[in-house]
């Protein structure tokens, strides 16, 4: 089995990026890029760490008018991305023409509930269900629209992939035990979400902002 952990590079500092997947890349899968990253080093950065021979996840998470979202899909093409996130909460039409608009070789998925918000958060931006309810019902839009799969926290991808058995599940919130969860508040551990289901495991601080990175990337992998 291939290592479903990518690690979060979440910086704007393009020498920093480097120098962080250079330490970690032989206790990873992948290398996810954000935004951060995105608007401050553009293309060229990702083909800069492109070079060092990892899988890159380009995490956009673009949400707008289907013709937008396509045609920004269309401008990231050339880097042929792994997988690229797009937000489900825009609907259906955006997530079918982002598919359509994406590489062959490209996953595109859907986020659906934040990591980072809980019951009370979603009530504030008027969603009166629970987290697990949001993401069910966006992961069956998610699906119906084509897309290759989902980004939920582990405590939902149990049911999500016994709904969407063939589906790809990106599970971003992965605490090892005793770890700071900082602003992440639906958290399981990286062995969990592996066990309930998993197909890439998405971790950033407690390996970046770990003392050694390449040790705590070793350790996570060695509780999978
Ligand atoms: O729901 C989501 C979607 C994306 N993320 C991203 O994952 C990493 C997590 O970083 P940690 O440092 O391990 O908390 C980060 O890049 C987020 O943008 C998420 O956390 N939750």
């Amino acid at each position: 089995m291939s290592n479903p952990v990518y690690v979060a590079i979440d910086t704007p500092l393009l020498d920093d990026a480097l120098n962080l997947v250079r330490k970690v890349k032989a206790h990873v899968g992948g290398v996810k890029l954000g935004l951060e990253f995105f608007c401050a080093n553009g293309h060229h950065g990702v083909h800069e760490v492109q070079k060092l021979g990892l899988p890159i996840f380009l995490d956009l998470k673009l949400h707008d008018i289907p013709n937008t979202v396509a045609k920004a899909m269309q401008a990231i093409n050339t880097l042929e991305p792994a997988i690229v996130t797009i937000h489900a909460s825009g609907g259906r039409a955006m997530m079918e023409d982002a598919k359509a608009a994406a590489g062959i070789h490209t996953k595109v998925v859907g986020v659906t509930v934040l990591t980072s918000l809980d019951d009370h958060d979603l009530s504030r931006v008027g969603v009166a269900d629970a987290p697990d309810a949001q993401v069910a019902r966006l992961a069956a839009l998610a699906q119906e629209a084509g897309l290759d799969g989902i980004v939920c926290s582990g405590h939902e991808v149990k049911s999500a992939r016994k709904a969407w058995k063939d589906g790809f599940f990106v599970v971003p919130g992965l605490r090892p035990a005793g770890a700071s969860t900082a602003d992440q508040k639906r958290i399981v551990t990286p062995r969990q979400a592996r066990d309930d289901g998993a197909s890439i495991l998405v971790i950033g601080r407690p390996i970046t902002k770990a003392e050694d990175p390449d040790a705590a990337a070793r350790a996570i992998v060695g509780t999978l």
